[in-house]
């Protein structure tokens, strides 16, 4: 039997109820489709992380198919300004190109933000060593289940926010994507986040951190009707303005992705240029949802790297640990995102 010194007894073992002891000496996240391996946060930001949500959430639902819950700020603001410098510093972005066809017309989309995606869908899991695995059998999965993506466990750094998220706002997400908008040239055009894989009435938790950006929303126009309840409801709703600052969390659910859409404009000036992260957790429930958001968060592109000052592309090395000095602008016209 142990013996407990005299200062043991006096000062007993803390009972935690933290969720995840990760800290900063554990080893970096690491899988096969990243392109360099994720450091874990350090202790100085998850010892306070699990005092989330630093402030109770508004139910905001006093409009037509409208359910939000706002948290102002769900992250201590003592760690907003880390965690955001972390992430922009650590993670690897995208700036995806893609095609979309309206007819016989085709468009070359840029995506106006810097994007990137960790996640899998409900049929699938990845094993503590990034084996995927089928969420029923248990076996690996067939080889032909994602034909046009290789799926990235979220690395550890975002998967403490995942569960916390989970446990405070009762859902189960599976993936994690992530916006970088470097200055007020950076947006995301209207869109509601309903795509069949996502299931019905889906909930989005959606945290900022770093500079002040605008939140829009509006009801989504409702087809013409002799309806007197419709026609009263098209008067009745009126657009949204959240002004979301570092560390505010807005869970949108119920009808809100199938009724509303919402948007982050380009802005002049205030604090854009400062940069702003968007982080949201979704479960997606098929593969065909897992190929959609690595396709329109990923792509095939350059992998692009915070410098401190910028976003570089990362890769062709110069020297040790440096990518090569070639900026990336925001020359993009937002000419809508296709949420497909
Ligand atoms: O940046 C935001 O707050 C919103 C991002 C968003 O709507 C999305 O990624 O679908
Ligand atoms: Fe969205």
């Amino acid at each position: 039997m142990s013996k407990r010194t005299l200062d043991s007894f006096f000062n007993p073992v803390q009972k935690k109820t933290k969720i995840s002891l990760s800290g900063s000496k554990d080893a970096p996240s690491n899988h096969h489709t990243y392109p360099f391996a994720i450091p874990q946060l350090p202790p100085e930001i998850t010892d306070i992380l699990n005092f989330a949500p630093e402030a109770e959430g508004k139910v905001i639902n006093d409009q037509p198919d409208l359910d939000l819950l706002y948290f102002q700020p769900y992250i201590p603001s003592s760690i907003s300004t880390p965690l955001f410098e972390f992430l922009r510093g650590e993670l690897f972005f995208y700036r995806v190109k893609y095609k979309i066809k309206r007819g016989p017309i085709e468009t070359d989309i840029n995506t106006p933000r810097f994007t990137t995606v960790f996640g899998v869908d409900e049929t699938s899991t990845f094993t503590p060593q990034g084996d995927l695995l089928d969420a029923t059998s248990n076996k690996p999965i067939p080889k032909d289940r994602y034909k046009t993506c290789k799926p990235r466990p979220i690395p550890a750094c975002l998967d403490l926010l995942r569960k916390l998220t989970e446990a405070a706002t009762d859902q189960q997400y599976n993936f994690c994507l992530v916006n970088y908008y470097a200055s007020g040239d950076d947006s995301i055009s209207y869109h509601s986040d309903d795509e069949r894989f996502l299931g019905v009435d889906p909930a989005i938790a959606s945290f900022s951190l770093g500079a002040k950006r605008d939140f829009l929303m509006k009801h989504k126009p409702t087809p013409p009707s002799d309806d007197k309840s419709t026609a009263a409801m098209n008067s009745e709703t009126k657009p949204l303005k959240l002004p979301l600052g570092s560390g505010d969390m807005v869970l949108m659910r119920g009808t809100t992705q199938s009724k509303w859409l919402h948007s982050i404009p380009k802005r002049k000036g205030g604090e854009s240029g400062n940069g702003r992260i968007n982080i949201t957790f979704r479960r997606a429930m098929v593969a065909g949802g897992t190929e959609n958001y690595y396709r329109y968060n990923v792509g095939d592109g350059d992998v692009l790297k915070w410098d401190g000052k910028k976003m570089i592309v990362w890769g062709e090395k110069k020297g040790p640990g440096e990518g090569v000095e070639k900026e990336v602008k925001a020359e993009d016209v937002d000419k809508g995102y296709a949420g497909l």
